[in-house]
C-alpha cells in the first residue's frame, strides 16, 4: 500500500495493520492521506492548517491525530485534554490491537470508574506535533512530496501546545475542565495555562520543570548525539536508504540512555541484582547480565514504535521549555496562572527531580495542596506517574473535585 497516493477514505480494517508496518519502516502515514475526522484504526484526524513557529517559520498544513473517550456534554463543559510524555501517543487506553501492543499507556488513570472517570468526563488525547503516531511530523511528506526528514522545522513546546490549541477549537472545545499531563506532557499543561488562561479549568502537572535545566539537557544531548552519530541515520534521510536500514542503533542506545533516567538504582538493584543470563545473545562470557539484557530489550524495542527523526525533534523540544522566556522570567509566568493546580513530584526521580515541581508549586497561586507538591513516593523514578495509578489517580481525583 502506498500511503501518499492512498484515497480520500481509509479502510479502517486494513489500515492498523498497513500503518503497524509503516511505523516499522521509521514512517507515519503521509500527510494529506485523510480526511479531517476519518476514523483510521482507534484514531481519528483533524486539520489545524498552517501552524506559525516561534522561529518565524511555518509549518504548513499540519494533521493532529487523536482518540477521545466518554460523552461530551450538550454544555461542552466535561471535557479532559490528556497529554502524552516524550514517547506516547493518543493511544491512552485500550484495546490492544496491530499498531497498539498493548492497552494503551493509562488505562489505569482514565477510564470507567477510574480518576479520570470516562462515564463522567469526555477525554481527549491528541499526539504531539513532530511526533510519529498520526499527527504531522518528520516522517510526514512535505509539500514537496519527500518526507520531511531532517528538514522538518525546529519546534518549541508552545509551538506544539499552539497546534494544540487549534485542534481543541476545530473539535468545538471552548474550555476544558482540566488539562493533565506527565513529563513532556505536563510542560504543555503549564504552557496551555499561560497561553489558553480562559481555555483552561483546572491542570495537573506531574513530574516536570518549570524550565528545562542544564543538567536536563545535558542527559537529553547525549541522546541526541547517540542518534546522529549511527552511519545509518544518513543526515535524517534514511527512510528510502537503498538497503531499508534505519539508525536503529543509535535510537536503541538513546533509548537505553533514557531508560537510565527514566528509573532508579534502588530499583534495578533490586529487580535484577546480579543476576546473569546465558545463552541469550553469547557476548564475552557467553551470556550477560539480566540488566543489560533488559536494557537492549527497551533499546531494541523502541525502535519498532518511534521515529528517530521524531525522537530528535521532541527531545529538542523539550530541551526548548522554558516558561519564563520573554514573560519576565518563571515566576512572574507562573503568579499569572489562574487554573486550579495539581503539582507532582516523584521523590525517586532522577530526571525531573522534585526542586522543579517544587518550583512550580510554591510559584502557582492556586494549588488544590498548598505550597508544596504532592509527594509520591516510589522507587520507580521518572515513570512512576505512568506506573503508580492509585496514588496519581487519587492526586487526580482531588483535583477534580476540587
Ligand atoms: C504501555 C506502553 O508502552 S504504550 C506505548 C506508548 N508508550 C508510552 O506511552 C510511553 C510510556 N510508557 C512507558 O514508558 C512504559 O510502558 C511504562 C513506563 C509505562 C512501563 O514500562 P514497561 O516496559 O511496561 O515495564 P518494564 O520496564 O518493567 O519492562 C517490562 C518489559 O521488560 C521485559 N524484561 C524484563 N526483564 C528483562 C530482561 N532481563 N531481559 C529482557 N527483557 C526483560 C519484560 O519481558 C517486559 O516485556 P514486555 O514489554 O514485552 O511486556
Ligand atoms: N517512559 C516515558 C518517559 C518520558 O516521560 C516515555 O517513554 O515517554
Amino acid at each position: 500500500m502506498d500511503w501518499q497516493t492512498t484515497s480520500e477514505t481509509v479502510p479502517a480494517s486494513i489500515v492498523p495493520e498497513a500503518r503497524a508496518a509503516h511505523q516499522l519502516a521509521g514512517r507515519a502515514p503521509a500527510t494529506g492521506a485523510w480526511r479531517a475526522g476519518d476514523p483510521v484504526g482507534d484514531r481519528r484526524f483533524a486539520r489545524i492548517g498552517d501552524l506559525a513557529l516561534e522561529s518565524g517559520q511555518a509549518l504548513p498544513d499540519v494533521r493532529i491525530a487523536y482518540e477521545t473517550w466518554g460523552t461530551l456534554a450538550p454544555a461542552r463543559d466535561n471535557a479532559i485534554l490528556v497529554l502524552h510524555a516524550l514517547t506516547g501517543d493518543s493511544h491512552v487506553l485500550g484495546p490492544a490491537g496491530p499498531g497498539h501492543p498493548s492497552a494503551g499507556w493509562w488505562p489505569g488513570v482514565v477510564g470507567p470508574g477510574r480518576a479520570i472517570d470516562t462515564d463522567r468526563w469526555f477525554v481527549v488525547a491528541p499526539n504531539v506535533v513532530g511526533g510519529c503516531q498520526g499527527s504531522t511530523g518528520p516522517s510526514s511528506v512535505a509539500p514537496d512530496g519527500v518526507e520531511w526528514g531532517a528538514r522538518f522545522p525546529f519546534l518549541t513546546i508552545r509551538d506544539q501546545v499552539a497546534a494544540q490549541i487549534a485542534f481543541a477549537r476545530e473539535l468545538g472545545i471552548e474550555r476544558f475542565a482540566a488539562v493533565v499531563g506527565g513529563s513532556m506532557g505536563a510542560m504543555h499543561v503549564l504552557e496551555w495555562a499561560v497561553m489558553a488562561p480562559d481555555a483552561v479549568e483546572r491542570i495537573a502537572v506531574l513530574a516536570a520543570p518549570a524550565a528545562t535545566t542544564a543538567d536536563q539537557i545535558a542527559l537529553n544531548s547525549v541522546q541526541l548525539e547517540a542518534v546522529r552519530s549511527d552511519p545509518a541515520f544518513r543526515g535524517g534521510a534514511y527512510y528510502d536508504a537503498p538497503d531499508g536500514d534505519g539508525p536503529t542503533r543509535g535510537l536503541a542506545l538513546a533509548r537505553r540512555m533514557a531508560m537510565l533516567n527514566y528509573r532508579t538504582p534502588v530499583e534495578l538493584n533490586q529487580r535484577f541484582e546480579r543476576s546473569w543470563q546465558s545463552g541469550l545473545d553469547p557476548l564475552g562470557g557467553g551470556g550477560r547480565f539480566a540488566v543489560e539484557s533488559y536494557l537492549d530489550f527497551h533499546g531494541n524495542k523502541f525502535t519498532r514504535r518511534f521515529d528517530a527523526n521524531s525522537y530528535l525533534v521532541l527531545t529538542e523540544a523539550m530541551n526548548s521549555h522554558d516558561l519564563g522566556r520573554g514573560r519576565d522570567g518563571v515566576p512572574a509566568a507562573l503568579d499569572g496562572i489562574e487554573a486550579r493546580a495539581l503539582v507532582l513530584g516523584i521523590d525517586s526521580d532522577r530526571y525531573f527531580s522534585l526542586e522543579g515541581q517544587r518550583e512550580i508549586a510554591r510559584g502557582l497561586r492556586r494549588t488544590v495542596h498548598g505550597d508544596e507538591p504532592v509527594v509520591l513516593r516510589s522507587d520507580y523514578g521518572h515513570d512512576a506517574f505512568l506506573i503508580e495509578d492509585d496514588a496519581v489517580g487519587r492526586a487526580i481525583g482531588d483535583l477534580l473535585a476540587a
